[in-house]
């Protein structure tokens, strides 16, 4: 075992060596600007963990579309324009497809198993395989009542105590994914599948974010001794991913044996893969499914969080979207799922959400696995890539776009053909695009116009709503009050009857 002192000397001495590698490497090549840096710890610790994508587009009027920041023999570039991610991160998939190397959430708690953490490879495509059979387009559609029966019963739970309307998007992110992962039906917000995932997720938002371990950025800490706070953080850890991918594995599991597995994702993976050596795979997709999806639950939770609060802010807005699927869906049923291609204010309000506030401000990061070169700029492998979709939806957007970035304005979708549609960024891009997407995207949209078609929603009867969000890597609301109505005494009736016939 290493002596502290072996260990910070060694830590030290990589430092250096890696900043001379870097320095001498660097002559006769340009880097793109960034902030200034100092020997050795260059301008790394500008990226804060908190909300970093904020300062990252500040930095957009001074350094432009790419921003390079180094330092501990780490190298960081942050994209802060579409194209340049579109011609990075899709167009050179083959070098742009790696994730960053997370010590401490991805060796030391496990985590690097998943498909989400997995190096650009073998075994990442066979996960990547699994995952696009059971998501794909037409896969998807098998899903489409369980949709709709979870966004009647949110809309039940908003009728019955509507001042418990974080509880409730809560839950029906959760139900959806644990539905469909592994056909587990959820009753209520403090279920254990769902307090355990939500403790599991935040843990690995805050960890995940570049620098929250100093580990990460130099990994040979990780062999300090297993008694040191982070070391101790990393085992809770660890226990909590495993059991987090074990349990509802080992439940499907053991119900198929029994042979009353209710229909579930992972249950068509066994059937279709005979089980048997892709086992551990089926477990880490499906794991990794249901992590990237709590994670999208996270996300769906983030999104639907900031329809609801968009809403009590722009009436007029909510109007206009209610009288069109009064129009086109009627007042005698709720919207399905099918109902979509028709309701075209309504797709360009699930837009505007996205844009206003994306789920993911800084996506999910990239790594390097070679050399290249980007606009004369040189970018050296292993460098982690950030695209700052933040920029995308509150600069990018000037100054061709007449409509004000900060404001909730669906029309911007509706009268100008040019405006680039969230979801291409988003769900990510490329080889590692989100496998989800489809599925997500029908959830969203389902929630959010069975709310429309039943609610009034508006500011709070008392203060006044700021639009205040947090800074972990999925960004959601802060905890705000708005008053929540049904918006006819038949609507609520419609509803009620509805929820009657949910089989969940
Ligand atoms: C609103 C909902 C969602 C959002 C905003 C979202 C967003 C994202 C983003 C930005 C990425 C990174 C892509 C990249 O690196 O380019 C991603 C990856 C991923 N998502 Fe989603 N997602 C959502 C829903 C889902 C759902 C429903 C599932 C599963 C059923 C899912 C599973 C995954 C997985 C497994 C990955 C990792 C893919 C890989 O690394 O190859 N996501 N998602």
């Amino acid at each position: 075992m290493l002596s502290l002192a072996e260990i910070l000397v060694g830590s030290a001495v990589s430092a250096l060596s890696l900043y001379l590698f870097f320095e001498l490497n660097s002559r006769g090549r340009h880097y793109a600007p960034g902030p200034r840096g100092y020997p050795i710890i260059g301008n790394i610790l500008d990226v804060s963990p908190l909300g970093p994508w904020i300062k990252f587009t500040e930095y957009k009027a001074r350094y432009g579309n790419l921003i390079f920041f180094y330092g501990l023999g780490n190298n960081v570039l942050v994209l802060n324009s579409l194209k340049a991610m579109n011609d990075l991160l899709d167009k050179q998939g083959g070098t742009f497809s790696h994730r960053p190397a997370f010590t401490v959430v991805g060796e030391l708690m496990g985590l690097g198993q998943s498909m989400a953490l997995l190096e650009y490879g073998n075994e990442w495509r066979t996960q990547r395989k699994l995952a696009h059979m059971a998501l794909s387009p037409t896969a998807v559609k098998k899903y489409y009542v369980v949709q709709e029966d979870l966004a009647v019963l949110l809309c039940k739970g908003l009728l019955i105590t509507p001042k418990r309307f974080f509880d409730h998007v809560r839950l029906v992110s959760s139900r959806i994914i644990l539905s469909i992962t592994y056909g587990l039906t959820i009753e209520a917000a403090d279920d254990e599948y769902i307090t355990h995932a939500d403790d599991t997720m935040r843990m690995i938002g805050k960890a995940t974010v570049p620098g929250a371990f100093l580990c990460d950025l130099v990994p040979i800490l990780k062999y300090l001794p297993s008694w040191v706070p982070f070391r101790r953080r990393a085992e809770a850890g660890k226990e909590l991913i495993e059991r987090l991918v074990s349990k509802p594995f080992n439940h499907v599991v053991k119900e198929m044996a029994q042979g009353n597995a209710p229909p579930s994702l992972l249950q068509d993976l066994f059937l279709a893969n005979s089980g048997g050596e892709l086992g551990h795979q089926l477990k880490w997709s499906t794991g990794s499914m249901y992590g990237g999806a709590l994670f999208s639950g996270l996300s769906n939770f983030a999104t639907i969080l900031t329809f609801i609060m968009a809403m009590a802010l722009y009436p007029e807005t909510q109007r206009l979207a209610q009288a069109e699927i009064d129009k086109i869906v009627g007042t005698e049923r709720l919207p399905m799922i099918t109902d979509m291609p028709n309701l075209p204010y309504v797709n360009a309000v699930v837009k505007e959400t996205m844009r206003w506030h994306p789920a993911l401000p800084l996506g999910i990061a990239r790594r390097t696995s070679e050399d290249s070169f980007y606009e004369g700029y040189f970018i050296p492998k292993n460098t982690v890539v950030m695209p700052n979709v933040w920029c995308i939806s509150a600069v990018a957007f000037e100054p061709n776009d007449k409509y004000d970035p900060q404001k909730f304005i669906p029309e911007r979708f509706i009268n100008d053909s040019d405006t680039p549609n969230p979801a291409s960024w988003a769900f990510g891009f490329g080889r590692r695009i989100c496998p989800g997407k489809h599925l997500a995207e029908n959830s969203v949209f389902i929630q959010i116009a069975s709310i429309l078609a039943m609610f009034d929603i508006s500011p709070p009867q008392k203060g006044e709503l700021k639009p205040e969000f947090g800074l972990n890597l999925v960004s959601y609301p802060a905890e705000f009050d708005c008053t929540i109505l049904p918006r006819s005494e038949v609507k609520a009736e419609i509803l009620l009857s509805r929820a009657s016939e949910c089989k969940l």
